[in-house]
């Protein structure tokens, strides 16, 4: 098992013909956990480039390995095989954004923000100057000194999307980010994480169980198969950037939607399910 972390991309010798190296290079990637005396295969083998700049999806069925493989490139594990390579040259090069918000509810929402800064050892003033920022971009600016208790759970997505970027990471890990969202909000924070995207490009792997958001957001769309999770298939929505959540309404999503359903439809069990 090797794992290699943090390498600047200029140390690696370029020449302008060659594509942009990638942010994350998974070679044989596999994940096994113990549990008692079992031993429970979890992920892989996982073999994937994702370019740096790249927005990919990860659609696959309950428990085939997709949270591992983001905690493995997190640093939050170890792979037990194969070897992972993390391309940042930031200081801090991946931030994750979890399902639950993750945020701190004793801390205030702006405090919130500020955290990873505070860490960073950014100075105060700074920190503070950053933090306002992003929660004026998250439309936050009015609930800086309120605690989440009172935030509705779209507000407090928005503080856990506004404190992972305010650390400026060049990879942005998100689990299942919107799930807990009512439909509507969903659809809104698509949209602002779109244009978050669009203005800071970023390279971002995104997990989530719904094919059109995976559509809707992705340059890729991996498809992992049932536990251990391998990648099954890849497919690329046939829409540019910019790009708006009203492609969800084309005959090509509902298109791709179809197919991907069906590459998914037979490691999904029991059978039966809609597409989401
Ligand atoms: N710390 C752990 N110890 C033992 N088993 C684990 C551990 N973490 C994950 N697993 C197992 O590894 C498998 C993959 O889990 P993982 O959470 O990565 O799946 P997932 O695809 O993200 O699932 P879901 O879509 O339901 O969130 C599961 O069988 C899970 O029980």
């Amino acid at each position: 098992m090797e794992l290699a972390r943090n390498r600047t991309s200029s140390t690696i010798p370029r020449h302008d013909s060659e594509p942009p190296p990638a942010a994350i290079h998974a070679t044989g990637v596999e994940r096994r956990f113990r549990r008692g005396r079992a031993d429970v295969h979890a992920l892989g083998p996982v073999d994937l480039d994702i370019a740096a700049g790249e927005f990919c999806c990860v659609v696959g069925p309950s428990g085939c390995g997709k949270s591992t493989f983001l905690r493995l490139i997190a640093g939050l594990l170890r792979p037990s095989a194969g070897r992972l390579e993390i391309r940042a040259t930031a200081q801090n090069p991946a931030a994750m954004i979890f399902q639950d918000y993750g945020i701190y509810p004793w801390k205030t929402v702006l405090a919130n923000v500020r955290f990873g800064l505070d860490v960073q050892g950014v100075p105060r003033r700074e920190a503070t100057k950053r933090a306002r920022d992003w929660l004026s971009r998250m439309g936050l600016t009015d609930f800086a000194d309120a605690y989440p208790a009172s935030l509705s759970g779209g507000m407090r997505q928005r503080v856990s999307i506004a404190r992972a970027l305010a650390v400026e990471p060049e990879i942005l890990l998100m689990d299942e980010p919107f799930a807990a969202l009512d439909a509507q909000l969903r659809t809104i924070l698509q949209e602002e994480l779109l244009a978050i995207c669009e203005a800071d490009r970023r390279t971002v792997l995104f997990i989530t169980h719904s094919l059109e958001e995976a559509i809707v957001l992705g340059d890729r769309v991996l498809v992992m198969s049932a536990r251990p999770g391998r990648i099954l298939a890849e497919r690329v929505p046939p829409f540019g950037r910019p790009r708006s959540g009203d492609v969800r309404h084309s005959p090509e999503c509902a298109e791709l939607k179809a197919e991907l359903w069906d590459l998914l439809r037979g490691e999904i069990e029991p059978a039966g399910g809609g597409g989401e």
